[in-house]
């Protein structure tokens, strides 16, 4: 599923083109909606889950929802929830104690309800594809998933089948609206935080980018904004204990015997942070991917998409979609915390690590 999902993924234009014009001109519904706040205060994540959930809706159902559409925002409240609930003390205790646990009040219990009524949003969704499926005019993903089912026999056991379309497409417009949504919340609140980097950044974007619409190709002539990025990936520290894995045979592993079975959580916030590789890991510090000349420098430290062969299936399209948005939004705007405000950079619990809750004024720029 995984090979099927990159590269279909692929022929719908990660890391093309294709895409490329599709998250440019999210980022223009994404700054009408920031000037229309006037420099006043105003909390950002339902927009810029709506802006990054677009993304995943045009690759996975070839289109996109305006940011007060009533079934958008109803998604992003339930996705927002479970990724809150899942960090939750209760969630955690379940997942120790699980027939006990399950049978106590708390919102744990919300959990499932929630998946359900997203599953019950994409069958909706791929029901009325199928009617209208052409094998010769694969439209999205979900087209190209319902080609490869008539392919197979028609057989619930076999691969293709809906149950796997349904937990596949939840799945992909999760991971890649909340993850990519997160850490750019992150970025704004640091660029707040330490006014005199975002604006090397606004200098930087002027001399390469001016007011041209910001494309992939400028990044390489912009060392600064690419590891502002970086610096805002590994401080935000998004997945600190990445996604559970489990031994499928008896490994040896630095000298320890991990027998067959064993779930094993890799902590990618303790490579992010590690001393050894990252001269201030507790700070905020640009320079951690920048040689004493400015140049861009990598750090193989910096894994926030985790390693191996389950490693994120969306790092190429994320990269992209950071880059642009971040550049876009800071090329329209300066952003600054409401008067009196204080910045805090404390995570919050969740599957995810997103910062607490905070406003945001989006000063106009010319
Ligand atoms: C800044 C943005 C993102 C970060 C930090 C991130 C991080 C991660 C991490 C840490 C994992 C776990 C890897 C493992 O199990 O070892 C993962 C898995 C995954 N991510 Fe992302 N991700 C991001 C954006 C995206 C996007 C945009 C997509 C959409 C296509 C996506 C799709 C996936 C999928 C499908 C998996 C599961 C891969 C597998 O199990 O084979 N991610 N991501």
């Amino acid at each position: 599923m995984r090979r099927f999902t990159l590269s279909t993924l692929r022929d719908f234009g990660m890391g093309k083109r294709i895409i490329e014009d599709k998250v440019t001109e999210e980022c223009q519904h994404l700054i009408k909606v920031f000037k229309s706040y006037k420099g006043k205060p105003f909390e950002n994540t339902m927009i810029l889950n709506s802006a990054l959930a677009n993304i995943m809706a045009s690759i996975l159902f070839g289109h996109r929802f305006d940011y007060d559409d009533l079934k958008l925002r109803r998604l992003l409240t339930i996705m927002n929830d479970n990724i809150r609930i899942m960090g939750s003390p209760m969630v955690l205790l379940y997942n120790a104690f699980p027939s006990l646990v399950r049978w106590l009040p708390g919102s744990h219990r919300e959990v499932n309800p929630n998946i359900q009524e997203m599953h019950t949003f994409i069958r909706e969704t791929f029901t009325k594809q199928r009617k209208q499926l052409d094998v010769n005019d694969q439209r999205n993903f979900i087209d190209v998933f319902l080609v490869k089912q008539k392919e197979e026999k028609p057989n619930p056991e076999l691969y293709f089948n809906d149950t796997n379309l349904t937990v596949l497409v939840a799945d992909l417009y999760t991971a890649g609206m909340e993850s990519t949504s997160t850490t750019l919340r992150w970025g704004l609140l640091l660029m707040m935080k330490y006014p005199k980097i975002q604006k090397n950044v606004q200098k930087e974007i002027e001399k390469v980018i001016g007011s041209r619409k910001s494309h992939l190709i400028h990044r390489k002539e912009m060392p600064y904004t690419d590891a502002v990025i970086h610096e805002i990936q590994r401080f935000g520290n998004i997945a600190p204990t990445s996604v559970p894995h489990a031994t499928i045979r008896d490994v040896t592993f630095n000298g320890f015997f991990i027998p067959k079975g064993t779930q094993v959580i890799p902590l990618l916030y303790s490579v992010l942070r590690d001393k050894e590789h990252f001269e201030k890991p507790e700070e905020f510090y640009p320079q951690h991917f920048l040689d004493s000349e400015g140049n861009f420098v990598k750090n193989e430290a910096f894994i926030p998409f985790s390693a191996g062969k389950r490693s994120c299936a969306g790092e190429t399209l994320a990269k992209m979609e950071l880059f642009l948005f971040f550049t876009t939004l800071l090329q329209n705007f300066t952003f600054q915390a409401p008067p009196g405000a204080k910045l805090d950079l404390t995570g919050a619990a969740g599957l995810t690590t997103p910062p607490l809750k905070y406003e945001i004024c989006a000063i106009p720029r010319n």
